[in-house]
């Protein structure tokens, strides 16, 4: 069979200014880039195992989880393929098909999925609906309340932590409190918030933590992060009976190359980072509301906004299409040439995007863009 020589490159990072919120917080310090390269090959970190990923000594992964552990206040934690993943891995382990389970109405789609693929159902928590779409803790605890009167057991409620659409962030701790207090297992989906954001597991009482190191913690992907109490490992880390090193719910090992090396590598650089997240915050602000000194840029969700994914509702951008001649390429067209992306070829109407660790220069640039493309075209 002849193949193309798949010459590939990516230019997209290394000379433009990406706004896209999935890619900001899976940017490689420079000791993963260095992980990255050493093990890059196939089972690379598995040269010196004994049987167990989480116990494999050289490189340290046992020192890692005990580490990552106490970031996230959690007593056991495993590495999986993804923030999904851990939620299947969770849903497979405590639930039985047909159990409901209880999600907020901004879930990401990927715990609905999770959820039809261990065949559970889901009763859902409306949010505030338009403009700022909050989940507020009353309406999760009276939907909570219901669904245990209709349905009797309720095996798990999950909450998403900062939600990725409009960059809502909830409340943990009042989350827990009401889970505790109901006699349900909580899950709080952090794949926005671990690894940018303090996560304070045992402090907010929650049974589960999950999060996702190619989106928010510095990792090449795919990784993700299952943290849970002690009284869970028994059912999520029970082994197998024919492989007696072996964890059922990991299939026996999860990541074992460049993904875990590259989080590992991160984790002291993620430790740091997580302790400026309150000035993160005040540049995203500072940024939303200079965005929002353009007649017509209008940011919805929670405000003042709580974390870097923002997202703007873009009347006047949407006008402007209507007669440009690009018409919706307009905006995309317009940033390329100014080396800013990730904001979706044609879309107009409004906008979601995240300027994460990027300079205060970075942000000007991007604030003054946007006003130029609209005085130039807003006659
Ligand atoms: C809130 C939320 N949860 C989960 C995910 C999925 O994460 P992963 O790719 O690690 O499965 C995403 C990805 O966009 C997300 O925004």
């Amino acid at each position: 069979m002849e193949c193309q020589n798949y010459n590939i490159s990516r230019d997209v990072e290394r000379e433009n200014l990406n706004l896209n919120p999935l890619q900001r917080g899976g940017i490689l310090p420079k000791e993963a880039r260095k992980a990255l390269h050493d093990f890059g090959d196939g089972y690379s970190v598995c040269d010196y195992c004994g049987g167990r990923l989480d116990e494999i000594a050289k490189p340290s992964l046992s020192g890692f989880l005990e580490d990552l552990a106490k970031f996230l206040q959690v007593d056991d934690v495993r590495t999986t393929h993804g923030a999904r993943e851990s939620k299947f891995a969770v849903m497979h382990g405590i639930c039985e098909p047909a159990d409901v389970i209880v999600v907020d109405g901004n879930a990401h789609y990927t715990t609905h999925l999770a959820a039809e693929r261990n065949k559970l159902e889901i009763v859902e928590v409306p949010s505030s609906g338009y403009p700022e779409f909050k989940i507020d803790m009353n309406q999760y605890k009276k939907t909570l309340e219901n669904a245990i009167d209709e349905y009797g057991e309720i095996k798990l409620a999950l909450l998403t932590h900062i939600d990725g659409n409009y960059g809502n962030l909830s409340d943990a701790s009042e989350f827990g409190k009401i889970c505790s207090k109901l006699g349900v297992p909580s899950l709080l989906n952090c794949a926005y918030s671990m690894g940018r954001l303090p996560i304070e597991s045992n402090k907010w009482n929650l049974d589960f933590v999950v999060g996702s190191g190619h989106k928010s913690m510095a990792a090449s992907g795919p990784i993700g992060v299952l943290g849970m109490k002690h009284e869970w490992g028994e059912t999520m880390l029970k082994r197998s009976p024919r492989h007696v090193k072996k964890e059922v719910e990991m299939l026996g090992c999860t990541s074992r190359g460049a993904p875990i090396a590259t989080l590992m590598a991160s984790l002291p650089h993620v430790i740091e980072r997580v302790n400026k997240w309150n000035e993160e915050v005040n540049l995203s602000r500072n940024f939303v509301s200079q965005l929002e000194e353009i007649d017509g840029i209008t940011q919805i969700g929670i405000k003042p906004t709580n974390h870097d994914l923002v997202r703007f509702d873009t009347p006047i951008l949407h006008e402007i299409s209507k007669f440009h001649p690009r018409k919706g390429f307009f905006l995309y067209e317009e940033l390329k040439s100014r080396k800013i992306v990730g904001i979706k070829r044609g879309q107009t109407e409004w906008f979601k995007c995240s300027t994460y660790g990027m300079t205060k220069n970075q942000r000007d640039y991007i604030v003054d863009s946007f006003k130029e493309i609209v005085e130039k075209f807003n006659k």
